[in-house]
């Protein structure tokens, strides 16, 4: 199958270099002046990988749309719109399967990633996500991994499960797009908070934040419509590895530096999911402590450690 990767960051490279790795005819694209791709056209490495030389890279935007079946997007979340309308006003759309891996909510709207793409495509594309626990890193030295891949369509699904699966991801066919979707987005806040932890050396209430956290979250997707247990899944909970604990999480990373006074420099996609967070609280009446609490360390210059210890105050409730 000929399929093309939009966006040449960490993950739309791995994503580039694991799906030709899977059998498949790949295109990866990048903007005109990327840093990235031209890295990758000089060397064909980054800072994380080598890509074989089957692999094309492009920065026609139109060529690799039209020449591919699938289409995959890995691009930092808040930016999805505006590249959404700019794919919108390319011929030969219509059809197309398109794959969001990407993790995030747009920040002022807190709305999801596929409602953000069929706003601006329309309903003639097929879009779906595909999420779960797993680093670069750790793929390319043969450490398999369990993903998740999700759409409203059964059968768009199964279809992108089967072409893609393989023995270094095991992929589940997801059945709640709004809990994997909210799950993938808000375990990056709970790696900011797990990072704050971390830098503040309260690293061993993480138990408590996986706990906590999850039923935090769960409550969420209940109100949106979604399946609480699904929070219990690959998209949230079993990220939470990759994400809370990993030396290789820019979410993690982002926490403890913040706390340590220190910028860190790369996309860290919590920070404005914490954002969309506020606003879905708002709208479905949910309490989500842990991400308001990560919202006023960030935004409204509380102290961190005052702000986290103080959930410890909050009164007592029955746990579930
Ligand atoms: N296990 C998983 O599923 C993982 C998922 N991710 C997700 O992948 C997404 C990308 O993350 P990274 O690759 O770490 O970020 P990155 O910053 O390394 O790469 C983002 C890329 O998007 C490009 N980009 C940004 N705005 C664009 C625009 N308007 N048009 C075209 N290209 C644009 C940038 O030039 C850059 O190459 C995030 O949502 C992240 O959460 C990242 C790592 C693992
Ligand atoms: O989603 C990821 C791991 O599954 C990557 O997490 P970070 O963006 O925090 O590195």
């Amino acid at each position: 199958m000929n399929v093309s990767v939009l966006g040449c960051g960490r993950w739309g490279t791995f994503i580039a270099w694991y799906v030709n790795k899977a059998g498949h005819d790949v295109t990866l694209w990048g903007r005109q002046g990327s840093k990235n791709l031209q890295v990758l056209m000089d060397s064909r490495k980054n800072d994380y990988l080598t890509l074989p030389d089957e692999i094309e890279l492009s920065h026609s935007l139109e060529n690799a749309v039209t020449s591919a079946e699938v289409i995959i997007i890995s691009i930092s979340a808040q930016q999805l719109r505006s590249f959404a309308k700019q794919l919108s006003q390319l011929n030969e759309i219509e059809g197309k399967t398109f794959i969001l891996c990407m993790k995030g909510l747009e920040a002022d709207s807190g709305k999801r990633l596929t409602q953000v793409f069929s706003e601006e495509l329309g309903k003639s594309t097929n879009v779906a996500v595909w999420v779960g626990p797993g680093h670069v890193q750790d793929f390319v030295n043969h450490i398999p991994n369990c993903m998740v891949i999700s759409s409203e369509n059964i059968e768009i699904t199964k279809k992108i499960v089967q072409a893609f699966n393989s023995d270094l991801i095991r992929f589940y066919y997801g059945q709640d797009l709004i809990g994997n979707e909210i799950g993938a987005a808000t375990k990056n806040v709970m790696g900011i908070a797990a990072g704050m932890l971390d830098g503040l050396n309260y690293s061993s209430l993480k138990g408590s934040l996986m706990a906590r956290g999850t039923r935090e979250i769960s409550r969420l997707v209940r109100a949106m419509g979604g399946n609480d247990l699904t929070i219990y899944g690959l998209s949230h909970l079993g990220d939470y590895e990759a994400t809370l604990f990993s030396l290789h999480s820019h979410n993690r990373k982002f926490g403890q530096m913040f706390v340590q006074g220190e910028d860190f420099g790369k996309l860290a996609e919590g920070v404005s999911t914490v954002k969309a967070l506020k606003e879905l609280s708002a709208q479905y009446h949910v309490e989500l402590p842990i991400s308001d609490a990560i919202y006023e360390i960030l935004f409204e210059n509380k102290d961190a450690k005052k702000t986290l210890e103080d959930l410890i105050l909050r009164p007592v409730k029955f746990e579930f």
